[in-house]
C-alpha cells in the first residue's frame, strides 16, 4: 500500500481564508480584531522560526499581533509583569509564551498567571483540566489541528485503537484526550514503554510526539494505518545541510500506512491554523458575539 499524503499546508491555508472571513465579520459587527501577543525569551533558532510563522499567519487571518522580544538573560519577574499587562489589555485576546523559556524562569509559573480566558495554547491547568473533564475551554493546538487531520481521514474513530507515542502536557496528554473523546481506544507510549514497535503495530492511528529524528520504522506501522507525525527535528544530513525531519521515517512507512503526514508541512501548519483559530474564539467570547 503506498499512504495518502495529509496535505497540512493546504488544509491551514483552508482555514486561513475561513478565520479571516470570521475575522472580518467580527471587526464589522463589533468593531474588535482579534488580537494575539506572542512573548519570545531568547534566541532560540527554532523558536524565531515558529514566531515568525505565527505573525505571518496573523496577517493572513486579518488578526492583530502583538510581539514581545525579549533578552535571554529577561528576569522571570518582567516576564510576568508582561504577561500581567497582557491580562489587562483589551486589544489582547490571546497571550502565547514561547517555550522553552530559559532556565532561570519556572515556566510553570509563568503559564499559571495567564488569564485561562486569553490561554490560547491550553496550557494552563485550568484549561486542561477542562479538557480533560469534558468541559469548553482552549484546546492545546497541535493536538487540535493533528485531530483536524485525523477527522479528514477517519470521521469515525469508534472502535479503532490509536497509539500516542509521547506524554508531555503540550502533546502526547491533550492528544490522547481528544482521541479519547472521540471514542477512540487510546494507549499512550513513552520512553519506559516495553516493546514499543510491537505496541505501535496495533495502531490503527500513530501519533509519533518524541522528539527524536525518524524513530518510528516502516515494520512499527500496521498496514493502513494513520500516521501523523508531531515531530519536528532539525537534523544535519551527510552532505552537511540542514534538514527539518519528523519523528517518522517517512519515505519507508509511507509504503506501509494508508495515509501519513509529512515533516514540513504536516502538523506544524496546523499547529499555527488553530492558534489563529483559538485567538478568533477568545474574541468572540470577549466580544459576547457568536462565531
Ligand atoms: N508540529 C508542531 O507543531 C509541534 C511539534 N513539536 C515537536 O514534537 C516533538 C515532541 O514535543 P514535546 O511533546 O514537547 O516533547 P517532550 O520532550 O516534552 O516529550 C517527549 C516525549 O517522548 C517520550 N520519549 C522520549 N524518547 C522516547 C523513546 N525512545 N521512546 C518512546 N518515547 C520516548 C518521552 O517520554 P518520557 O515522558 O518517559 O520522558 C516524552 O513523553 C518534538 O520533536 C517537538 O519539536 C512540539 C510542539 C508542536
Ligand atoms: N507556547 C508554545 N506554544 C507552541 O505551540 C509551541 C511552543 N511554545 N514551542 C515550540 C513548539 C513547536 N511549535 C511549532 C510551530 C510551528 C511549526 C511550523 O510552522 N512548522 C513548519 C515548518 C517550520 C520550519 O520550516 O522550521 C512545518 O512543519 O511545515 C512547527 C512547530 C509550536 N510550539
Amino acid at each position: 500500500m503506498v499512504a495518502s499524503v495529509i496535505d497540512g499546508k493546504k488544509i491551514a491555508n483552508e482555514l486561513h481564508v475561513e478565520i479571516r472571513a470570521k475575522a472580518d465579520a467580527l471587526a464589522a459587527s463589533h468593531g474588535v480584531v482579534p488580537g494575539l501577543a506572542v512573548v519570545l525569551v531568547g534566541e532560540d533558532p527554532a523558536s524565531a522560526v515558529y514566531v515568525r510563522n505565527k505573525v505571518k499567519a496573523t496577517a493572513e487571518c486579518g488578526l492583530k499581533s502583538f510581539e514581545f522580544k525579549l533578552p535571554a538573560e529577561t528576569s522571570e519577574a518582567e516576564v510576568l509583569g508582561i504577561v500581567e499587562r497582557l491580562n489587562k489589555d483589551p486589544d489582547v485576546h490571546g497571550i502565547l509564551v514561547q517555550l522553552p523559556l530559559p532556565k532561570h524562569i519556572d515556566s510553570d509559573k509563568v503559564l499559571g498567571l495567564i488569564d485561562p480566558d486569553k490561554d490560547v495554547d491550553g496550557f494552563h491547568p485550568l484549561n486542561a483540566g477542562r479538557l480533560s473533564v469534558g468541559l469548553p475551554g482552549f484546546v492545546p493546538c497541535t493536538p487540535r489541528g493533528s485531530a483536524i487531520l485525523i477527522e479528514k481521514v477517519q470521521p469515525d474513530l469508534s472502535g479503532l485503537h490509536a497509539v500516542v507515542i509521547g506524554r508531555s502536557n503540550i502533546v502526547g496528554k491533550p492528544m490522547a484526550q481528544l482521541l479519547l473523546q472521540k471514542n477512540a481506544t487510546v494507549t499512550i507510549a513513552h520512553s519506559r514503554t516495553k516493546d514499543l514497535p510491537a505496541v505501535c503495530r496495533t495502531a490503527d492511528i500513530l501519533v509519533a510526539a518524541v522528539g527524536r529524528p525518524e524513530m518510528v520504522k516502516a515494520d512499527w506501522v500496521k498496514p493502513g494505518a494513520i500516521v501523523i507525525d508531531v515531530g519536528i527535528n532539525r537534523i544535519t544530513t551527510p552532505e552537511g545541510k540542514g534538514k527539518l525531519v519528523g519523528d517518522v521515517a517517512y519515505a519507508e512507512c509511507a509504503e506501509v500506512a494508508g495515509a501519513i503526514t509529512p515533516v514540513p508541512g504536516g502538523v506544524g501548519p496546523m499547529t499555527i491554523a488553530c492558534l489563529m483559530l483559538n485567538t478568533l474564539d477568545s474574541a468572540y467570547r470577549a466580544a459576547g458575539a457568536t462565531v
